[in-house]
Formats: C-alpha cells, structure tokens, sequence
C-alpha cells in the first residue's frame, strides 16, 4: 500500500489545524507522525481514514492496482484517539465479536488472537471482562483488536500511551511483528525513544505545519548546525584554553580532564583535532549524535507558538 499525500489543510472554524501538509509513505513502512499536543497529528489520521475531508490538497491511497482518496475499512486497522471496546465482555468475546466483523472464521480468529495474546502476555486473562483489567491491559487488547484481521494498513493513535515502560517495548515488538509480516503501519506518538527504535520515516509537526521530516539520520543532518565531541586528555588542560580554539563554540567541563566540545557546524573535524594535538594528548574521542529526544525538543524551541502581546 502507498500513500501519497500532497499540501493537505484542514480547518476547524477559527483553528487551522493541518496546513499544507504533505509526505509520502511506501509499503511495509513503519511512518510516525510526531508534534506536542495539538500539532495535528490525529486531524491527519482522521482524514486518512476517511473520517474527516481534507479542505485543500489531496490524499491518494494506491493498493492492488486501486486508487482511494482514503483508506478503505477493509483494508485498515484502526486504533482510534477514543478507545472503545465492550467493558462488560471478556477480551476473548471482545476479539472475536471485532475479528467477525471483519470478516473472519472463528477458527481464523482464534488462531490470531491466540498469537498476540501470547506476544502480550494476555492468554492467562483471556475470560476476564475488559473492565477487570487495568488501562494498560485494555490498551493490549485495543491493539490487538486493531490488527487481528491482518490488514494491509495499521493506522495507530497514540499506540504507546497509558503504557508502563515494560510494556511500552512489548509494543516496539508488536510493531516490529507488524512490519515482518509487510503490514505498512502509521502511529503517532510522544515516546521519541520508541520511536527511534521503530519508524522507517517520521514527521515532525508543530502548530499543523511540518517541521522536520524523513529518516532519523536525515532529520539529524538536516538539524544539525553544531556538532558535539567529547575528549579526555593524558594532560591536563583546561576550559578556558579549549574555549580559545578556531571552531570551539561552548566547553563543557565534565568529569577530570573530560570535556564536552560544541564545535561550530562547519568547522572541519580533523582541523579541530589537530589544533587540540598541539595542546595536550588525547586519550578519548567521541563524536555525539543527537537523539530523537533532543532533536525534537530543539526543532520544538524554534517552532514556540506565537503569543499575542
Ligand atoms: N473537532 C474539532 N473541533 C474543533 N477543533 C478541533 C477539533 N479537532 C481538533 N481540533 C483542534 O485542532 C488542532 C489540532 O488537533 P489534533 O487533535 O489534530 O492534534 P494532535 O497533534 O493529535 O494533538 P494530541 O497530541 O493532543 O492528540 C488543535 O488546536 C485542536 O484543538
């Protein structure tokens, strides 16, 4: 499945929530739409499924020589912003009452759900009514519910929240068991360290605009404009004769005779080296890359909503 999604708006009354959004995702991908609270990321999801229609610019979903302007029921799985499943019904009824819906035999769907309930750890539970169990636990059974059917798609909002940290690596699996199985899967989420782990492409989005987008190693070239190296030296040196060198931005005094570097973007590594051999011997050299956490918390620091005087 590929979707291709040119300059999509959306306005809700006065708030313009989604502008001219664009991006494209190929099939087999893990896609994560990213932003703080109230970026756009679920006005999106809900036009990509149909919910909703783009006021200007258009999606198209291409699937066994098809076209669509979103993606058809049959070949989604959905996990809503709203969950909802039957609180009074235990997770198997619950599954196998959604599994049905979608068209599947009984003994299909058992051999389904009898899978994920293994993979979270579920199969003990599985006569107990939704109600009984904890917000994390009902989001397992949401999650699986969202995939039984083995769609083609996997639209998932906010698949991590509600989640302990434990659990929130069973779903980095679950995902990953998605995409082995060529499931083309988007989600949007806050954990930035699950999704380094996961996502193909991510979009970062802030106040419906698109900030930052592509793999993790090009939005890390593209945010760039400093680089962070950490040394040790045999001998000792100190901040303020580091601090004097061409390129040397900041320098952070770290543990003894450890210190943290910001070197200006476009100064030449090797010719930094080569100034700081003249100063002292150097017993460690550590290039930093940035995560996802501090890229994201970077890009968000240029993108501060504007506030009215
Ligand atoms: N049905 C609606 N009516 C009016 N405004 C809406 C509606 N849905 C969303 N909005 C507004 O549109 C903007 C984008 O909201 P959206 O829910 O898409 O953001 P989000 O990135 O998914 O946020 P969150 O991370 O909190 O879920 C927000 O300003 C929100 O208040």
């Amino acid at each position: 499945m590929q979707l291709i999604v040119t300059a999509i708006s959306k306005a809700y009354a006065s708030v313009q929530a989604v502008k001219q959004v664009s991006f494209q995702i190929n099939s087999g991908e893990i896609f994560a739409l990213l932003g703080p609270n109230g970026a756009g990321k679920s006005s999106i999801i809900r036009m990509l499924v149909g919910m909703t229609q783009p006021d200007s610019g258009s999606i198209m979903i291409s699937y066994q020589d098809q076209h669509f302007d979103h993606v058809p029921r049959r070949f989604l799985g959905y996990l809503p912003e709203d969950r909802g499943l039957y609180p009074d019904k235990s997770i198997e009824k619950n599954l196998l009452y959604l599994a049905q819906l979608h068209g599947l035999t009984k003994s299909k769907a058992l051999t389904e759900m009898d899978y994920w309930l293994d993979v979270f750890e579920l199969t003990e539970r599985r006569h107990e009514d939704l109600k009984q169990l904890s917000k994390g636990n009902q989001q397992k059974v949401q999650l699986i519910a969202a995939v039984l059917h083995q769609p083609a798609l996997v639209i998932l909002d906010e698949p991590f929240s509600g989640l302990d940290p434990i659990n929130q690596e069973k779903v980095v699996v679950f995902l990953k068991q998605l995409k082995a199985k060529g499931m083309t899967v988007i989600l949007s989420a806050h954990q930035m360290a699950m999704v380094e782990k996961l996502a193909d492409h991510m979009l970062l989005m802030a106040q419906g605009r698109v900030v930052l987008a592509g793999t993790l190693q090009h939005i890390q070239q593209q945010s760039q404009q400093q680089q962070r190296m950490k040394i040790a030296t045999a001998s000792a040196v100190t901040a303020e004769q580091l601090q004097q060198l061409h390129g040397v931005l900041s320098v952070e005094p770290l543990q003894a005779q450890h210190f943290l570097l910001t070197l200006a973007g476009d100064v030449s590594v090797s010719d930094c080296l080569k100034q700081l051999l003249q100063h002292a011997e150097l017993t460690l050299i550590e290039m930093q890359t940035p995560d996802l956490h501090q890229l994201y918390l970077a890009a968000m620091a240029k993108h501060k909503p504007e506030v009215a005087a």
